[in-house]
């Protein structure tokens, strides 16, 4: 059997766009051109270099394709109800997925748009900036950073416009848009080459009615549950990463002094992070606090060949120590720390709004622990809001495990003190976090969408999960720290019976097993697992069987 370290079980987008949308290039020098003469020279360019393997039909093909989009201003609505009969055409002797989205992809507007870094400094005008291809996390004066985009380009198309273009990617293999997050590149991570990324299409994910979970348990008729957990390493956080890695990607293709990517984690960064990493030939380097990630979170950086460190702290340890190695080697940063993460996790604040046909929710509620992901749900509903595709943004709940909770007792403190604190054990373990990074960014988000923060025990959790299981969800604890605020909220009527509300799921149920195990055997202490639903042990006869089944069924 292959020795483990001492790292075990945790106890726990029909408007006509106001300009043409030439696409031909993937590249982030392009700029929007509309003369005929610089059409037909990017043309040329094109097919002799960027497809210097189609056949002669090829050429002829992607002639007629691509001139009809840079000579004409094309209705979105058209060029996407003609996309079907030319992405029917197979793809050509050898050509590769990447060089077949090359010339398929001529709804993609050309890039001019962009983005940056600035200091995350709400209220605070200053110059400073920097280009995403620096290896920066702090500003001068040690604060957040923040990607910021360039909205004046971004507003030159209407809000129709972005609804019908992230509509027609949904669904689709076409590199890379068939990503739920690079569905919308435009407002992620718009320069880079798509040649550049490291996607495995992951997004996308489903937001699903939980029917008799809201009316049998909560009254509530319009409840959900976004899971991100159903995804490629079993976290949300495949979300931000594969912007993370492809930006990292990119630097190496620059030449960029990055030797491999790094971070602290609870199981599900270092998981998202080794697979991408995997996936690009990235070196990844993970520090894990012993003895507190779950075995299935374990196994996987190990088996995507990360280098795994097993250190004998608790998470903000872990933190601080990479923190401290990155800023000495030329390790790249890959925590939420570093803001390109949160455009990628935002993502999914947007997609709940398109799976709602662009009408807002009225409550988000999301697990917190390092407090990046509450930020970009935030982020993610604002920029929404900003380019006219819904009106108001939900409000947002950040929901912690009570034995983890620093970002509760700074809320019931008004925000205005915030300490850090030791984590205690807990069965959401990605959670058991007590000096968040992004507490600021948190505290920005919540109190600009008039949030709330709740708690959960061990019980409260452990129960939720258990009952939103009977229901047929299969829930990782951190889902039921989410699900406690849900139930303790309606209880006290400030979630209404009508309240559209999304429950963020943010890991699978099946990295958590061990817990789920525990609670159901009645094995873990202090807990009456209320819910518990042990497997019944019967003798190998007829007659046992028939009377359990008579007695379990109450049947005569
Ligand atoms: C499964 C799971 N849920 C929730 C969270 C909390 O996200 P954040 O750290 O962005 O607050 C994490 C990680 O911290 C996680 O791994
Ligand atoms: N739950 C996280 C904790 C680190 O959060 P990050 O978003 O800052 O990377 C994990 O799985 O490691």
């Amino acid at each position: 059997m292959m020795a483990m370290p001492a790292l075990s079980a945790a106890p726990g987008v029909g408007v006509r766009p106001v300009v043409s949308v030439p696409s031909c290039s993937t590249s982030s020098s392009s700029s929007l051109r509309s003369s005929s003469s610089v059409g037909q020279a990017r043309l040329s360019r094109c097919l002799w270099q960027g497809e210097k393997k189609l056949s002669l039909l090829g050429r002829k093909r992607v002639l007629e394709t691509v001139a009809s989009a840079e000579l004409n201003t094309v209705p979105l609505s058209e060029v996407a109800s003609e996309s079907p009969a030319r992405n029917s055409d197979r793809r050509l002797d050898n050509e590769d997925i990447k060089q077949e989205a090359r010339r398929h992809n001529r709804n993609e507007p050309c890039t001019t748009f962009s983005a940056k870094y600035v200091p995350f400094s709400p209220g605070i005008v200053t110059s400073e900036e920097y280009s995403l291809d620096e290896v920066i996390y702090r500003s001068k004066t040690g604060a957040l950073l923040d990607v910021q985009h360039d909205y004046s380009a971004l507003k030159k198309y209407d809000a129709n416009y972005w609804k019908n273009l992230f509509d027609s990617r949904v669904g689709k293999t076409t590199w890379p848009y068939g990503s739920g997050v690079w569905s919308k590149k435009e407002w992620v991570l718009p320069e880079i080459d798509n040649d550049d990324i490291v996607s495995v299409f992951e997004g996308n994910s489903n937001l699903f009615w939980a029917e008799r979970f809201g009316k049998e348990f909560l009254q509530m008729n319009d409840l959900w549950v976004k899971h991100c957990g159903i995804s490629h390493t079993g976290s949300f956080k495949d979300l931000g990463m594969t912007v993370l890695v492809s930006q990292v990607n990119r630097l190496r293709r620059l030449k960029k002094p990055v030797v491999g990517v790094g971070c602290a984690s609870t199981g599900d960064t270092s998981a998202a992070l080794s697979a991408y990493c995997a996936a690009a030939g990235i070196p990844a380097i993970v520090f894990l606090p012993a003895n507190k990630i779950s075995i299935a979170q374990l196994v996987q950086p190990i088996a995507n060949g990360a280098l795994v460190l097993s250190l004998d702290t608790d998470f903000d340890g872990c933190m601080r120590l990479i923190r401290e190695v990155t800023a000495e080697l030329p390790i790249y940063l890959a925590n939420s720390l570093n803001s390109l993460r949160l455009e990628g996790q935002k993502t999914a604040a947007i997609e709940i709004c398109q799976q709602f046909d662009w009408q807002v929710p009225d409550w988000v509620i999301v697990p917190g622990g390092n407090l990046g992901n509450i930020y970009a749900f935030y982020k993610g509903f604002h920029m929404c809001k900003e380019l006219g595709l819904i009106d108001r943004i939900p409000r947002l709940v950040c929901a912690q495990a009570a034995n983890a909770n620093p970002l509760y007792r700074a809320y019931k403190d008004g925000f205005e003190n915030f300490k850090p604190i030791t984590a205690t054990s807990t069965f959401a373990s990605a959670i058991q976090i007590g000096d968040p990074v992004s507490i600021d960014r948190a505290v920005y988000a919540l109190k600009n969408c008039n949030g709330i923060v709740e708690e959960a025990t061990e019980e409260e959790l452990m129960d939720a999960c258990a009952v939103a299981d009977q229901t047929g969800m299969f829930t990782c604890p951190h889902t039921g720290v989410a699900l406690t605020a849900l139930m303790k909220l309606r209880k006290q009527g400030v979630i209404g019976p009508n309240d559209r509300t999304v429950v963020v799921s943010t890991a699978h149920g099946l990295k958590f097993t061990q817990s789920k195990i525990g609670y159901h055997s009645k094995e873990l202490e202090g807990l009456a697992s209320t819910h518990a639903n042990p497997p019944v042990a019967v003798r190998d006869d007829f007659g046992s069987v028939m009377d359990v089944l008579r007695q379990k069924l109450s049947l005569r």
